[in-house]
């Protein structure tokens, strides 16, 4: 799915009234009947609880108002605020005047601070103050509005669009914005649900499908995207022929593991196995020689000199794809064994943890990488080695800009893992849950990938659909279970449905 910026999201509302021959009242109407089913389709509802509704003079204000008449009309007992800060909108005076007579729907303007209501402890609030057209920080009168609402601590809140207050494309310091727990997002998620540092401000969100017009859609010239389930089933083919054969999906090398930290090397490896590749060789410290045949009967072991950390400097050719770097420490020798991985390789490196960390300290290697190698950091990796940022808008224009300078793919690994490509694309990923914040879990990532990227598919086929297997085989992990308990072998365990839930294959 394209993530468009304010302009464009405007301009999209604007081409789907002219292509669908529908005026703006019906494109709103549209909008207040799948937000309304949404919030009657939430588990947690309670008909017969107060609703809360304070409507600003736009359109997002309209939205409000809409949903207010479709639960008034139900007999939900509904409380209409006004806040205009401007001349109402047509379709938000539309709204207004088909509001229905009923004796439990009660419509207020708040002019004043003190008009602020005191609120049923249970009742649930709708946001529908300021939507996407916001141009600048919430002042005055409605700045004590968004920061009363943000007081109630016992009402669940729903922001309609995105939270009050927030901007659809950057970051607003100091800005005051609603404290949504459910965002509903009306045809697209927008750019600022990406910044981790809003994510507590905007909550769950939901998309609310519109049917916003494709040929418009299509026209519209982006370099952000959300990766869902429908984009990546389109990304690629897995099904195999019948004469295929382990040749035929490549051979990957992972170098992993040190002393105390071989864990690493068997999770990347059996992930690794567990995405299809054909063959599989594990280069290890020989410590490490008993635990993977014993671990890992799959894969093949090619045994360094060392008796504890990657050291030699080994022959990496004739291997499709190699990863290196979970758990093989920082120990002496290592930096030179990483140097010649990297000047003897044309094959892209996926390179994780310590490969990452060696990386930050020798900054000129990134332009001897070969290209369209993968870098996977955690925002501590990412401050190492390429410092730390002003706001996360900031961080997403500089990894954006490194990939298009190094030629290399940057995974930003995190809740919306980030995904930056050299040719200037970002994707953000759907899935994963907090349930993967726990130890391996990155290095089941690393294997993943690097069994794909050896399957010949194009290194970008390959990082995209592994970010998206990986975090889909956790949701697929936790299901039934709690988040707090996930191991990261669970993921490795869940690859399986979760390669078949997305290519029935
Ligand atoms: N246009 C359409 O056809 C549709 C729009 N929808 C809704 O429309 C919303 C966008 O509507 P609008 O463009 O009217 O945007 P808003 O409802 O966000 O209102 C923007 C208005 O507020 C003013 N404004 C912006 N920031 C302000 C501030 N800080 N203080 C005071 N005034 C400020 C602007 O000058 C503008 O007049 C979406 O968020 C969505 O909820 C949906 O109904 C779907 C269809
Ligand atoms: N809150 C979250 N939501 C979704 N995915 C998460 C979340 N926290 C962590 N993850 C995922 O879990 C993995 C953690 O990787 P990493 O920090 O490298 O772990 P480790 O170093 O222990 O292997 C990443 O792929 C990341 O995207
Ligand atoms: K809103």
């Amino acid at each position: 799915m394209k993530i468009l910026n304010q302009e464009q999201m405007h301009w999209v509302d604007q081409q789907t009234m002219i292509d669908q021959r529908i005026s703006s009242t019906e494109l709103m109407e549209r909008a207040v009947h799948e937000l309304y089913k949404c919030i009657r389709s939430f588990t947690w509802f309670d008909p017969l609880s107060p609703v809360f509704v304070f409507a600003g003079s736009g359109n997002n204000g309209g939205d409000g108002i809409g949903l207010a008449r479709l639960l008034a009309e139900e007999g939900v007992e509904v409380h209409l605020f006004y806040c205009d800060y401007s001349e109402p909108s047509a379709d938000n005076l539309h709204m207004r005047e088909h509001l229905p007579h009923r004796k439990y729907l009660t419509e207020k303007s708040i002019t004043n601070p003190a008009d602020f209501p005191t609120l049923d402890r249970k009742g649930l609030i709708i946001d529908a103050l300021f939507g996407s057209g916001l141009n600048r920080p919430i002042e005055g009168v409605w700045r004590s509005v968004v920061e009363s609402i943000n007081t109630q601590h016992t009402n669940r809140v729903i922001s309609i669009d995105i939270p009050s207050g927030m901007h659809p494309d950057k970051i607003l310091e100091n800005a005051v914005c609603i404290h949504a727990d459910i965002t509903l997002t009306i045809g697209q998620p927008k750019y600022s649900f990406f910044f981790p540092e809003l994510g507590d401000i905007i909550g769950d969100w939901v998309v609310i499908d519109i049917k916003l017009s494709e040929a418009a859609l299509e026209k519209c010239d982006t370099h952000m995207y959300y990766l869902d389930a429908p984009f990546i089933k389109g990304y690629g083919d897995l099904s195999r022929k019948r004469f295929s054969h382990k040749g035929t999906f490549g051979h990957a090398l992972l170098i992993n593991g040190s002393y105390g930290k071989m864990g690493a090397a068997i999770l990347a490896a059996r992930s690794c196995l567990r995405s299809g590749v054909g063959l599989l060789t594990c280069h290890v410290p020989r410590i490490g020689y008993p635990i993977m045949q014993i671990s890992v009967p799959e894969s093949m072991v090619s045994v360094d000199q060392h008796e504890f950390y990657f050291h030699t400097k080994i022959d990496v050719s004739g291997y499709d794809a190699i990863g290196i770097g979970s758990g093989i420490d920082h120990g002496n020798g290592v930096c030179e064994a990483l140097l010649h991985v990297i000047q003897n390789t044309t094959v892209p490196l996926v390179l994780d943890a310590d490969a990452l960390n060696i990386l930050a300290e020798h900054a000129d290697w990134l332009g001897k990488l070969p290209r369209n190698s993968i870098l996977t950091p955690h925002p501590g990796e990412f401050k190492r080695l390429f410092g730390s940022w002003i706001n996360d808008a900031e961080k997403l224009d500089r990894q954006r800009n490194l990939s298009r300078q190094y030629g290399l793919f940057i995974v930003l690994k995190g809740a919306n893992t980030s995904i930056s490509c050299p040719d200037g694309q970002i994707y953000f990923n759907s899935t994963g849950n907090p349930g993967m914040a726990t130890a391996g879990s990155g290095d089941t990532l690393t294997g993943i990938i690097t069994g794909l990227c050896a399957q010949n598919m194009g290194t970008k086929s390959a990082v995209l659909m592994g970010v998206y297997i990986h975090g889909l085989a956790g949701d697929l992990a936790v299901k039934g279970q709690s988040q707090l308990s996930m191991v990261s072998s669970d993921i490795t365990n869940h690859l399986g449905a979760a390669f078949y839930e997305t290519f029935q294959t």
